[in-house]
């Protein structure tokens, strides 16, 4: 039988608050099961949201609703709305291309496009775009590796496969691959779920620099990590957003059963 939960009234941010992107209503399905129930969130620019929760309560399908990449699944249907600097990313006047482009993703297995050198891998969206100015190409792929914190480690060596990195230098590569299509927003689904506690360190370090230019929401099923790295915390559950709040209310004065239990590991 399904549980019945109760949901903590969401707290509004008051005072001058800007809200880079806000999702309303959203409801997702897959074959007309709903995945996500009707969950409005407010995501605050220059600033780390997680999504937390028991495996398959919807953070994943959540998120991609945000770049316009759950629609991409065959039999998912969406209602809803996303607003980016308030207009509405689902909306016919735009182009859900272009969408992806400032919301950029990265994902929990890194993924390095195969046959690319790590340079190209870095450069290729821009290659893509027409950019041809070896000049300007140079200093992209030069400016997002060390934001993603990996140029030290590859500077002298960006002609070598993508793939020839460690896992944990090969997703850093794929950050400085989404940074170098200029994103406002990064979804981050579970970066660093495929990776030793060092390479994690450092994927936690950069996340903490990059949210000085970026609006980062990141799906977490390390509730150290989401203490470590967040400021917000949203909670799901079945589906639901329960609870919404300061990482740190949420962690240590969790307003819901359900939350408390959840973060305390009682369940998961
Ligand atoms: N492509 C798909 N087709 C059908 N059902 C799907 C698909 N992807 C996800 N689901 C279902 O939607 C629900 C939510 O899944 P989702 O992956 O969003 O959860 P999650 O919280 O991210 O889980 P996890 O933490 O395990 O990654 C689950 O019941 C899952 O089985």
């Amino acid at each position: 039988m399904m549980e019945t939960i109760t949901k903590v009234p969401i707290r509004e941010n008051t005072g001058d608050v800007k809200y880079k992107l806000v999702a309303e209503n959203i409801v997702a399905s897959y074959d007309g099961i709903t995945a996500v129930k009707n969950v409005s969130m407010k995501f605050r620019d220059k600033a780390v949201t997680a999504l937390i929760g028991p495996s398959g309560c919807g953070k994943t399908t959540f998120l991609r609703c945000l770049n316009r990449m759950h629609e991409l699944t065959k039999n998912a249907s969406l209602t809803g709305k996303v607003l980016l600097d308030g207009e509405d990313l689902y909306s016919n006047k735009i182009d859900p291309i272009i969408n992806r482009r400032k919301i950029g993703m990265v994902f929990q297995k890194p993924n390095p496009f195969p046959t690319m050198s790590i340079y190209d891998n870095v450069a290729c969206g821009l290659k893509l775009n027409g950019v041809k100015d070896r000049k300007i190409l140079d200093e992209v792929v030069e400016g997002c590796l060390k934001m993603a914190s990996l140029w030290d480690e590859v500077k002298g060596d960006l002609k070598k496969p993508g793939m020839s990195l460690s896992g944990g230098q090969q997703q850093r590569l794929c950050i400085a691959r989404a940074l170098a299509i200029q994103p406002e927003v990064l979804l981050m689904d579970e970066p660093a779920s495929a990776l030793d506690p060092i390479a994690t360190q450092k994927i936690e370090e950069m996340i903490q620099e990059l949210k000085k230019e970026y609006t980062i929401i990141i799906v977490t099923h390390n509730m150290q990590q989401a203490t470590r790295v967040s400021d917000y915390t949203g909670f799901m559950y079945l589906g639901d957003l329960v609870e919404f709040g300061e990482t740190k209310q949420i962690f240590e004065n969790p307003r819901n059963e359900i939350t408390a239990k959840y973060v305390q590991g009682q369940f998961g």
